[in-house]
């Protein structure tokens, strides 16, 4: 069995059968899903499926048809290996090398009962503003619900987000006013403007805090009507990995130091990457967080935060446990 799928637009979702044929360029018409690794490294990104439909969220679910239950238990997490990967980052920071970078740690698991693929009807569950998300081929995969678009294309809109600041709920008010929290957010908006005002006509949107049940984020919307059309490739090339996930100034040198970090803590290949897809030349990638990873029984929930020069230890441990708190919560694992 392998299928795939992807949180549409009105609420719809686009799923897809395989066996699905691979491609290095999208089709010009009819759909394909967008899958990556973090470093773009994939050859042949575009995967065409034998069928595929826009459906409702319970018709998803029903078509998935993989419920069940799925009871996970998990390891102890130790701190010793992320204290030393964030002693390296503050070190950088303070050499110039970097602004701002964002670590993985990972929460690994087993399946007690049931099966990891149940996950996608969970990841199916989810509502707006959480995008669902997945892939699932020979007992491997993964799952989510993404609180972040990277790119959302129809014709010469383009659509895009700052998505970095994260607080309790019970602490929105705080967030709201917290300098290092803004700054962060600053960061990843700044850039994205950056990146993207040559390329047509830009308009950036108020600073919003975006309400995730336990959990908020700082968000603004972004939108550029483009001057010419442009290659879905190139696009999802300027814009990724934005500071959000990604490293500030991100550069040959600050993106291999990046990708050691997330080796050495063991991150899935595709967490924080883009996963996509394209409808009759419409395109939309959420960033693949807040999901889970898993191969036959072993089950992997990463998550990521950001660090600049205020970030302290403790408080980035703490907000890594309240994003995978978050995802296990919705999830029921
Ligand atoms: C990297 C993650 O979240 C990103 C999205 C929202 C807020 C973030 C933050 O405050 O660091 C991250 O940029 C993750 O969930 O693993």
């Amino acid at each position: 069995m392998s299928l795939a799928f992807l949180g549409w637009s009105e609420g719809r979702v686009l799923v897809g059968r395989g066996p699905f044929e691979t491609r290095a360029v999208p089709p010009e018409t009819g759909v394909a899903f967008y899958r990556n690794d973090f470093g773009l490294d994939s050859s042949e990104p575009w995967l065409i499926p034998s069928e595929s439909a826009l459906l409702s969220k319970e018709e998803a679910m029903e078509w998935a048809g993989i419920e069940g239950p799925v009871d996970v238990s998990w390891d102890n997490l130790e701190a010793s290996p992320f204290a030393e990967v964030f002693q390296e980052i503050t070190t950088s920071i303070r050499w110039g090398i970097f602004e701002k970078t964002v670590p993985v740690v990972v929460e690994k698991g087993r399946v007690d009962a049931g099966g990891a693929a149940a996950l996608v009807s969970r990841a199916l569950s989810a509502s707006e503003p959480l995008v669902p998300y997945g892939i699932v081929a020979d007992g491997r995969g993964f799952a989510g619900m993404s609180p972040e678009h990277l790119l959302i294309l129809d014709g010469r809109t383009l659509k895009t987000m700052a998505l970095a600041g994260t607080a309790r709920a019970e602490e929105r008010e705080v967030l709201a006013v917290d300098e290092k929290e803004i700054r962060e957010h600053e960061f990843v908006a700044q850039a994205l403007v950056s990146k993207l005002g040559d390329l047509g006509n830009l308009s950036r949107g108020a600073r919003v805090v975006m309400d995730l049940g336990p959990i908020v984020h700082f968000h603004t919307p972004i939108e550029v009507e483009l001057n010419q059309d442009e290659p879905v490739d190139a696009l999802i090339r300027r814009l990724h990995p934005t500071p959000a996930l990604g490293p500030l100034p991100r550069t040959g040198e600050t993106m291999s130091r990046l990708i050691a970090w997330r080796e050495k803590l063991g991150a899935p290949d595709e967490f924080g990457a883009p996963f996509g897809a394209v409808v009759d030349g419409a395109f939309r990638a959420i960033v693949a967080i807040r999901g889970v990873w898993w191969n036959g029984k072993d089950v992997f929930l990463p998550a990521g935060c950001g660090v600049i020069e205020p970030s302290r230890l403790v408080n980035e441990w703490r907000e890594l446990r309240l994003k995978r708190e978050a995802v296990k919560a919705r999830f029921g694992i």
